[in-house]
């Protein structure tokens, strides 16, 4: 029976200071360190064994993924790195507070561009866009998002899954996604089969564990987070950032 584990990376320094992130690589703050090495508890005390691991090419999906696998003593796996699993593109929201973006365009647009299904948030330059960075240097212009709704990174995320992960869940190997909380909720989505409207409820913590038991045709027979409690009020937390200043 394959089993998949989602992780979200641990929280960021721009997640502790309340900012959209999106493409931008910012690394992991004290506390995300500890809970990715939490998270690599969790999965220990569970039994949950990674045999591989896919990770976005951003530092803080990176070193949680290290640093959980340090945990759970499975620093050895076999890691693949892909920009389709980076978190979503927060286009000319990157880099602003998530309060003062809500007090200055009101919850309406607030919640469409953090949470609606297909509202993407405005687009940053062609300058301003990732391709700058050496680590998308083999990627074809086009495919740099400078902005990116929820849709868009389904879009973009799916041939990852397809291509790379399925085949390592149907060799019964048990995978271990590290990546973000917009690329992850594309995914539940899709494993979860959850409508376009309803995926604005769905808020992911940083750093707990999520299992998957998965039938041989990749349908959901079980999931749950592997500390329950704390995913509930982290990711209810997840949800309250636009009134944190
Ligand atoms: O800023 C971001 O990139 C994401 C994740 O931290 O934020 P949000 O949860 O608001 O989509």
């Amino acid at each position: 029976m394959p089993t998949l584990v989602l992780l979200r990376h641990g929280e960021s320094n721009w997640n502790r200071e309340n900012l959209f992130t999106g493409w931008v690589d910012v690394d992991l703050s004290d506390k995300g360190v500890k809970e990715a090495a939490r998270g690599g508890e969790l999965l220990l005390e569970a039994g949950v064994l990674p045999d591989v691991v896919h990770t976005s090419v951003l530092t803080r999906a990176i070193r949680t993924a290290w640093l959980a696998l340090d945990a759970a003593g499975r620093t050895w796996i076999p890691v693949r790195r892909h920009w389709r699993l980076n978190e979503r593109h927060y286009g000319g929201l990157q880099g602003l507070n998530k309060a003062e973006t809500l007090e200055k365009f009101g919850a309406e647009q607030f919640q469409l561009w953090r949470r609606s299904y297909d509202t993407p948030p405005p687009e940053i330059g062609v300058d301003q866009a990732s391709g700058i960075d050496e680590r998308y240097a083999d990627l074809a212009p086009d495919l740099i998002p400078r902005t990116e709704c929820l849709a868009d990174v389904v879009a973009r995320m799916l041939p990852y899954w397809y291509d790379a992960i399925v085949p390592d869940l149907r060799a019964g190997r048990t995978v271990l996604v590290a990546a973000h909380g917009n690329s992850l909720r594309a995914l539940v989505k899709h494993l979860d089969g959850i409508s376009d409207t309803d995926i604005a409820g769905l808020n992911i913590p940083t750093g707990i564990p999520l299992r998957y038991e998965l039938d041989d045709d990749l349908g959901v027979i079980s999931s749950g987070y592997l500390d329950p409690d704390a995913a509930a009020s982290a990711a209810a937390a997840v949800a309250a950032q636009g009134s944190k200043k």
